[in-house]
């Protein structure tokens, strides 16, 4: 549904995109994650088509955003960080208006504003002015008036910023359900929400990309089983030794005690799985096995160590 081949944009002299390629397949709902000054809003502004990129190109639907604009931004709706509403409308007013300015037949309009309404959760502020609304509905009229043409594509962008904690729940799970009807792209710094709410993630820093995975895969692939919790009841024998005997095992450590019950961290070579003759050592030494798992980064720590690895960050992704 959205294919980004090579975008690159650059301000004079200033490489804001550099070569950003990723696609996003229908009623997908990807997460567009990156700290400030990644590149995340230049993208999306080139992806909705109010910004040409110096290079690359973009297509939405099928329709290239530079060749044939119109055809593509219909199928497009977009919310930029600040909603764009006129303070002096009323909710409904301002509906009726995007609507009109968006192409809606006019046979159509008031049923589509309330559809929009009812959807995103702000019929009960339809006589409202804009300018009167809370932080959370100016977002959720930002939204009905992105969804107002029933657009295939929704492009969003930090689209809970600046919300109170209920406010963010609430607009995740209003976005997890318009996922499936819509190919959504949501740009976010916040680690999160791409967690929550997106199914894949593609990882922007300094205007390149530097992973793109779903965010399960994203952790395993950045540390596989290489290190994984093991408790033992180890009364009477030496657990830390049968560990540290296993073949690929780097290094244990003792990181708790539940009672009789100890529980390490067991490192191994990279890309060795060693939970199975973790397993077998441990019960083949008569100790008992209470727990094993691997123990996985974060995607706050993924995300530090792919954005301040020293190493290319892509040798990191792909490796
Ligand atoms: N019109 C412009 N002229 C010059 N530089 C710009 C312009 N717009 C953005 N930049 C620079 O390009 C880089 C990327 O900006 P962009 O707004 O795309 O990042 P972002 O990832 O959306 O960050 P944020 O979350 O802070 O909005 C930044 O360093 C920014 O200062």
């Amino acid at each position: 549904m959205i294919e980004v081949q090579q975008l690159t944009k650059r301000y004079g002299p200033f490489t804001a995109v550099d070569g950003v390629s990723f696609n996003v397949g229908k009623g997908e709902i990807l997460g567009f994650l990156g700290p400030n000054g990644a590149g995340k809003t230049t993208t999306m502004r080139i992806l909705t088509g109010y910004m040409p990129p110096t290079e690359g190109r973009a297509r939405v639907a099928g329709f290239d955003l530079q060749e044939q604009p119109v055809e593509a931004k219909l199928r497009i709706g977009y919310l930029p960080e600040t909603p764009p509403l006129y303070p002096d409308m009323t909710v409904r007013e301002y509906l009726r208006f995007v609507a009109r300015i968006k192409g809606v037949p006019a046979a159509e309009q008031a049923a589509r504003v309330a559809a929009v309404m009812q959807r995103t959760h702000v019929a009960d502020m339809a006589h409202r002015h804009c300018g009167k609304l809370s932080k959370g509905y100016r977002q959720r009229v930002g939204l009905a008036q992105a969804l107002i043409h029933n657009p295939d594509v929704l492009v969003l962008d930090e689209p809970t910023a600046g919300l109170d904690p209920k406010q963010i729940i609430e607009t995740r799970e209003l976005i997890r359900s318009l996922g499936g009807d819509h190919t959504i792209v949501l740009s976010t710094h916040i680690l999160p929400e791409v967690a929550q709410t997106c199914q894949r993630v593609v990882i922007i820093n300094k205007g390149r990309v530097v992973a793109e995975d779903t965010p399960e895969n994203l952790t395993a692939r950045l540390q596989g089983a290489a290190s994984v919790y093991v408790e033992v009841d180890a009364q009477g024998a030496d657990a830390q030794a049968v560990l540290a005997a296993v073949p690929g095992v780097t290094s244990v450590t003792v990181s708790a005690q539940h009672g009789a019950a100890t529980g390490f961290e067991v490192q191994s070579e990279r890309g060795m799985d060693v939970r199975r003759s973790v397993a077998q050592a441990v019960v083949g030494a008569g100790l008992g096995l209470v727990e094993l798992r691997p123990t996985r980064m974060s995607l706050e720590e993924i995300f530090l160590q792919l954005t301040t690895t020293d190493t290319p960050s892509e040798e990191v992704a792909r490796a």
